[in-house]
């Protein structure tokens, strides 16, 4: 057999493979590098994190990476060019976490890299209110771009790496996202607990895994915006990255009337599963809603109050809509924002847990998730999520489907 054909399939005989899951969100902070070591696969996966760190972005990263990120017009030569880009800086951070944590190369079986979203437009952003579409209407389709080319990290870490996850997802009927569920399911369903798994990072999104349920009546979905705004209005307004343990928002007053608007937004009345991104909740938005409604003139102090107590509210009314007990279980960058949190937990009346709590590190959760399905697609066997594989699934978007493209090193 062929040499690298041989290694490939030596992998997916492995019981227990070393894999680094790699997750850039929207928040555009930084690479979290999670190494995990995996064993088994579908319902007998077991994952374990030996090491986590989120490496922060350059500022020359994140500016270039903001002039096209969300961005309907854009220049092509900066597409091309960041396609290379994004995946040098990912394959040189991943050399560095290597050296630190002191692994060599063939210690690692496989990265598990998810890239850099740059445009996510499901069909349904095309029928938002005020949308202005660049793309003609005669073939119309769900479609999202990740860039940071796997050949790229593989090449310049010498480690077989799986890439872009997303778009077998769409092209057997989903949206591309959230792509949280199926490890979710895999490793959180409780034969007991209706349990809400939130994630809270640039969106907010969630899985439902109601007690003891087969695969098909999970329910996963994006919210709304998680930190997307608040983000973007600090970072406008005094150049830093975010509101820290909510110091601003918390000196600041709910403004109702503004409040009551943003509530209005269609997106979030929208019926389950759903996914959208900063292309929708972006500070024009705002704005707009602002100009139109002789709003302009808040504090930013208000405005982050009224954005947090948005967003929480968005998170519980979506919870509120499963109309089920459920213990609720936090992850991402939102959950060490205490107004947040407070906020939630007064919407729905009930304590909060972390994922943590349940063994999975939510800040590394979302990489873990990526390198969960890199091992999945290497297994080689189609994913068994036991009864219910398929009942339902593709028009709920969550289509049973192995995920992300081989590139080898040489
Ligand atoms: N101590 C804190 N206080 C307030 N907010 C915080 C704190 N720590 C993190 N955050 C928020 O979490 C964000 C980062 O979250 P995270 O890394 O989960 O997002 P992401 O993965 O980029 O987004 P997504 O999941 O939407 O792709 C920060 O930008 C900030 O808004
Ligand atoms: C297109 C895209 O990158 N979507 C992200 C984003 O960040 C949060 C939310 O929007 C979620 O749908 C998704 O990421 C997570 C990891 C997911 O696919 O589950």
């Amino acid at each position: 057999m062929q040499d690298r054909i041989q290694a490939l399939y030596e992998l997916s005989r492995k019981n227990e493979r070393l894999i680094i899951g790699l997750m850039s969100g929207t928040s555009l902070d930084g690479l979290d590098i999670a190494l995990c070591s995996c064993s088994g696969s579908g319902r007998d996966t077991q994952i374990s994190l030996l090491a986590f760190e989120t490496q922060a972005y350059s500022s020359e990263f994140r500016s270039a990476v903001s002039q096209v990120f969300a961005k309907q017009a854009v220049k092509h030569d900066l597409i091309c060019w960041l396609n290379a880009y994004i995946a040098r800086e990912h394959a040189a951070m991943v050399n560095q976490f290597l050296r630190k944590h002191e692994f060599q190369r063939d210690d690692i079986d496989l990265i598990a890299s998810h890239g850099q979203t740059v445009y996510h437009r499901p069909l349904s952003l095309t029928s938002i209110e005020g949308h202005i579409s660049n793309v003609p209407s005669h073939s119309p389709c769900n479609s999202t771009l990740q860039l940071g080319d796997g050949d790229h990290i593989a090449s310049l870490t010498g480690i077989i790496t799986l890439s872009d996850f997303r778009q077998k997802h769409i092209a057997h009927g989903g949206e591309g996202a959230p792509l949280a569920m199926y490890g979710d399911y895999l490793l959180l369903a409780d034969k007991r607990e209706n349990r809400c798994l939130v994630n809270i990072g640039g969106i907010a999104n969630f899985t439902f895994l109601p007690a003891n349920s087969a695969f098909s009546d999970t329910v996963c979905s994006d919210i709304g915006p998680g930190n997307t705004l608040m983000d973007a209005l600090v970072q406008q307004a005094l150049g830093e990255a975010f509101d820290r343990d909510a110091r601003l928002a918390r000196t600041g007053k709910v403004n109702k009337a503004l409040f009551a608007l943003l509530c209005k937004e269609p997106y979030v009345c929208a019926p389950l599963p759903k996914t959208t991104g900063p292309e929708l909740f972006n500070l024009a938005w705002l704005s707009t809603i602002q100009a139109n409604h002789d709003l302009t003139e808040l504090p930013l102090e208000d405005l982050l109050a009224t954005l947090n107590y948005f967003s929480a509210w968005c998170i519980a009314s979506h919870i509120e809509k499963l109309d089920r007990p459920v213990e609720v279980y936090l992850s991402g960058g939102g959950a060490h924002n205490p107004l947040l949190c407070d906020n939630l937990k007064t919407l729905l009346g009930q304590t909060l847990h972390t994922t943590d709590e349940l063994g999975l590190d939510g800040d590394a959760k979302e990489a873990i998730l990526f390198a969960l399905l890199a091992n999945e697609c290497v297994s080689g066997k189609p994913t068994s999520f036991g009864t219910g594989d398929t009942a339902n699934n593709i028009a709920n978007n969550r289509p049973v489907v192995s995920m992300g493209k081989i590139s080898l090193p040489d």
